[in-house]
């Protein structure tokens, strides 16, 4: 994890290509350029080489999935790999829909993934675990969820990010846990999409080192959620929503680290 990614990020404006699901693409696109990367979505296949070759990093979402959109997702993931640009995938509902457990297994046989960030529900589903995973939430199980992330990670040969209360981030060996967030995140459709473009920002103007990057991707997203949250008298998601874009924009390096909790 290194805060001062921020500053480089800010000062870099790295393209992010989201290939983004149906709900949440304004949520991912405003949070995106709040914080300082510059976002670009598409739908048509033909133009996927030209999109990767401008873009810094690609994050491929899963969640309003077509056949359509996957042939699209092969082609800019295949673009991605040969371009050696970071390819982030993000399974939405893998583990409560079989024909989509199937559609990302397919995707992740022709695509190599850097870096999945699902929740428990998705990433149990890709590391083949037992898991009562619920539409789009992560849903309930027991287990370690640790070693599950890095069994996702072994299998992918990628780095996994397991959001949650706590985020976990691992190449299958090192593990970084994120433990900042809010409650919040929950009530507001897209918390989870905006992390997994936001891994793609970070990933772009820090694609040596990839754990690092998701990491400190997810500091960034659940300390200024846990900033927003601190100056709200109740639990408001819609003002918490609004809030969230303003201060992805004004938050410091300096402010972050002296909440983050980091380990
Ligand atoms: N119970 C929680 N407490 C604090 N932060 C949370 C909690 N659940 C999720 N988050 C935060 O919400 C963001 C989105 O993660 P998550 O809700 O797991 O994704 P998804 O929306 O895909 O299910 C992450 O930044 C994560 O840290
Ligand atoms: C509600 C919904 N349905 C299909 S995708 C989607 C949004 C998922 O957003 P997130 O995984 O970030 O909560
Ligand atoms: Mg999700």
């Amino acid at each position: 994890m290194n805060l001062d990614l921020l500053t480089t990020l800010r000062q870099q404006n790295p393209i992010v290509l989201t290939l983004a699901n149906d709900v949440t693409v304004q949520d991912v696109a405003n949070g995106l350029n709040a914080l300082g990367a510059s976002p670009i979505m598409s739908a048509e296949v033909d133009e996927a080489e030209a999109m990767v070759t401008i873009a810094g990093a690609v994050c491929l979402n899963l969640g309003t999935l077509t056949k359509l959109q996957l042939a699209q997702m092969r082609a800019v993931g295949a673009a991605a790999n040969q371009q050696h640009k970071p390819v982030i995938f993000d399974p939405v509902a893998v583990g409560a829909v079989p024909y989509r457990l199937q559609a990302a297994q397919t995707l992740l046989r022709a695509v190599h993934a850097d870096i999945i960030r699902g929740n428990a529900g998705e990433i149990a589903a890709l590391a083949d675990w037992d898991w009562q995973a619920k539409g789009i939430d992560a849903g309930t199980g027991s287990g370690d969820l640790v070693a599950m992330a890095q069994a996702c990670a072994q299998k992918y040969h990628c780095v996994v990010v397991l959001s949650g209360a706590t985020d976990i981030v691992t190449d299958g060996q090192q593990v970084v846990r994120v433990h900042n967030g809010t409650e919040l995140f929950q009530l507001h459709v897209g918390s989870g999409d905006l992390l997994s473009s936001l891994v793609a920002a970070f990933a772009a103007v820090q694609p040596q080192d990839l754990l690092a990057a998701a990491a400190t991707a997810a500091t960034v997203l659940a300390g200024t959620g846990e900033l927003v949250a601190a100056q709200l008298t109740a639990s408001r998601p819609g003002t918490f929503a609004m809030l969230l874009i303003d201060k992805l924009h004004l938050v410091t390096p300096a402010e972050l680290s002296k909440i983050a909790v980091v380990d």
